[in-house]
């Protein structure tokens, strides 16, 4: 019997980035948090509160376009632009059809002129909307406007990112600047999402969002006031409640492997309730290293006692093994 929600038995610690003063403090609970469940709120990162309202304008308004302008927004060669409803099947054991929900990718901007240019490294041009592909829905200067809030958010989440792996650094008993060489060309990958206003139901395998654990290091959540996000943690799932002007911060699978299964990745997934919640917006950002770097046990993290249990493995490689798992349509590299 799956349990929709729980009360809250365990609640998800809030960790101040702007606590200079307790930084080691602030380093030994977010030890403590990512041996246990590798998720948290993230307050006082510096994000305006004026640019986390703008991108989630951008976002409805994007979502707000006809299927026909949104169809011509794919590009799943570059793993950029629109993903339809139901697309993707996170959880496809459990799932009789895809997630209730759309998404738009969005990352760094790579020119096919520029030599990092490269498809088969996730490396290349993003998919914008523009007046002729959305068929004049769009403006000129709404599609500018639209660029020019996630070009700004995209800058600043990276840059949070950069700080947060800085903190986990020291989590992981490491010098401050360890992962630093590791995001000198990170991976960024902002992607918006649009919840239907349709009920989950558990029960029949059908999900706003199937469980799942993300792919990477770590993921900076915005969510819009609708709850529906919950972690699976001592075999229950439990709700994680909006809560406004912090991020929620998850682990990935890449930490939980370089921290040879110190540090959790988190099984979780959204719940909607169409009658109660209607639509539901939330932008998750994945925040990646350097395609190039390599994934081995950490030096904190093995001993004779407790030997590396992966073997080393790419940045790159690790999370297009992954995506090739769950996105019906992505092709990374094919043939363009
Ligand atoms: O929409 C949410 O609250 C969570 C989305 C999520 O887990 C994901 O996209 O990886
Ligand atoms: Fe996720």
């Amino acid at each position: 019997m799956d349990n929709h929600s729980n009360n809250n038995s365990h609640s998800v610690p809030v960790i101040r980035l702007d606590d200079e003063d307790n930084l080691d403090a602030t380093a030994k609970l977010l030890r403590a948090t990512c041996i246990e469940t590798g998720f948290f709120y993230l307050e006082g990162h510096g994000v305006s509160q004026d640019l986390l309202d703008k991108v989630m304008d951008q976002s409805k308004r994007l979502f707000g376009l006809s299927n026909e302008s949104k169809d011509a927004l794919k590009d799943p060669v570059m793993s950029r632009g629109y993903t339809s409803m139901e697309q993707e099947t996170l959880d496809p054991k459990n799932q009789k059809k895809g997630d209730t929900k759309e998404g738009f990718y969005i990352a760094t901007e790579i020119p096919k002129d520029d030599p990092r240019f490269n498809p088969t490294k996730l490396a290349g041009p993003n998919c914008w909307p523009t007046p002729e592909n959305t068929q004049g829905e769009f403006t000129q200067e709404d599609c500018q406007e639209f660029r020019t809030v996630m070009d700004d958010y995209l800058d600043q989440v990276s840059r949070l990112g950069f700080r947060v792996t800085q903190l986990l650094a020291l989590a992981l008993e490491l010098d401050q600047s360890y992962f630093d060489p590791h995001f000198q060309e990170p991976m960024p990958f902002i992607r918006l999402l649009h919840y239907a206003n349709e009920t989950s139901k558990p029960e029949e395998g059908i999900f706003a969002c199937g469980a799942h654990s993300d792919y990477g290091m770590i993921t900076l959540l915005l969510t819009d006031h609708n709850p529906g996000l919950q972690i699976y943690h001592n075999n229950q799932w439990i709700d994680v409640p909006p809560r406004p002007s912090a991020f929620v911060v998850n682990l990935g699978d890449m930490l939980e492997r370089w921290s040879n299964g110190l540090f959790k990745s988190t099984l979780h997934r959204v719940i909607t309730s169409g009658s109660q919640a209607g639509e539901r917006y939330s932008i998750p950002f994945f925040y990646e290293p350097n395609f190039d770097t390599l994934v081995t046990c950490l030096p904190t993290c093995c001993s004779e006692d407790n030997p590396a249990r992966y073997p080393p493995i790419t940045s790159g490689q690790h999370l297009l093994d992954k995506y090739k798992g769950t996105h019906a349509e992505f092709r990374p590299g094919d043939t363009l």
